[in-house]
C-alpha cells in the first residue's frame, strides 16, 4: 500500500510535517482503509523530541495529527466522489487544528494515529484524530481541512 503523501505531486511535497522533498521533516507517512474509512499513521519520536525527559513534546504531537489530517482529508475526499489520487491528486491545508493532550505521551514507544473522517462537504473536510502510545490513547485531534483552491499549482486542487 502507498502512503497517501507520496501521491502529493512535487510542488506540494516540501511540507516540513510530510513533504517528501523535505530533507529536514519528518516524513510524516498516512494510509487509508477504504473499508473501515479510516486512516493510521505511525511515527516513534527520537530522543530529541522531548518535552521534560522521558516524554514527547506536545508541538510534535500537534504536527502528527496537522499532516495526518491532511491526508485523511485528501483521501476521504477521493473515497467519497468515487476519484483516484493516482490519476487525480488531491492537496488540503489546515484551516483549523485542535489538540486535547490527555495524558503525557511517553518517549520510547512507536505511536499510532487512527483518523476518522467527521464531514465531508464541498472543499471542507472535518477530521477526528485518535493518538496512542502503547496501546493508551494520550492525545485527541480535531482539524478542519479546505481543499487548496484551483489555480494553485499542480494536480486537480
Ligand atoms: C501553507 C500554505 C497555506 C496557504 C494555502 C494556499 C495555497 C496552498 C498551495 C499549495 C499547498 C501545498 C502544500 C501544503 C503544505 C502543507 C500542508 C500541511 C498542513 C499545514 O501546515 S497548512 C499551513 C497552515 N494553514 C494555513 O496557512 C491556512 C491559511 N488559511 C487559508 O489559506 C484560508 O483561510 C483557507 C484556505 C484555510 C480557507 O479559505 P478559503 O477562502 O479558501 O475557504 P472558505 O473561507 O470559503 O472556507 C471553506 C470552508 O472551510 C470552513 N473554514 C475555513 N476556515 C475555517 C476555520 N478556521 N475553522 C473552521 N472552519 C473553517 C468554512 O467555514 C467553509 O466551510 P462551509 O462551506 O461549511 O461554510
Amino acid at each position: 500500500m502507498k502512503a497517501i503523501q507520496l501521491y502529493y505531486p512535487p510542488e506540494w511535497a516540501h511540507c516540513y510535517g510530510c513533504g517528501y522533498l523535505n530533507a529536514h521533516g519528518l516524513h510524516i507517512q498516512t494510509y487509508w482503509d477504504p473499508e473501515k474509512g479510516e486512516s493510521e499513521t505511525r511515527f516513534t519520536p527520537r530522543p530529541y523530541h522531548t518535552a521534560i525527559p522521558g516524554f514527547v513534546y506536545g508541538g510534535l504531537l500537534a504536527s502528527l495529527v496537522d499532516c495526518h489530517s491532511t491526508a485523511t482529508a485528501a483521501a476521504a475526499k477521493a473515497q467519497a466522489e468515487g476519484l483516484s489520487l493516482e490519476a487525480t491528486p488531491l492537496r488540503f491545508v489546515t484551516a483549523s487544528l485542535k489538540v486535547d493532550f490527555l495524558k503525557p505521551t511517553p518517549l520510547g514507544p512507536d505511536l499510532r494515529l487512527v483518523g476518522r473522517p467527521q464531514e465531508v462537504k464541498g472543499r471542507k473536510v472535518v477530521v477526528e484524530t485518535e493518538l496512542y502510545a502503547a496501546g493508551t490513547l494520550t492525545v485527541r485531534g480535531e482539524a478542519v481541512l479546505v481543499q487548496i483552491a484551483e489555480g494553485f499549482g499542480g494536480g486537480a486542487g
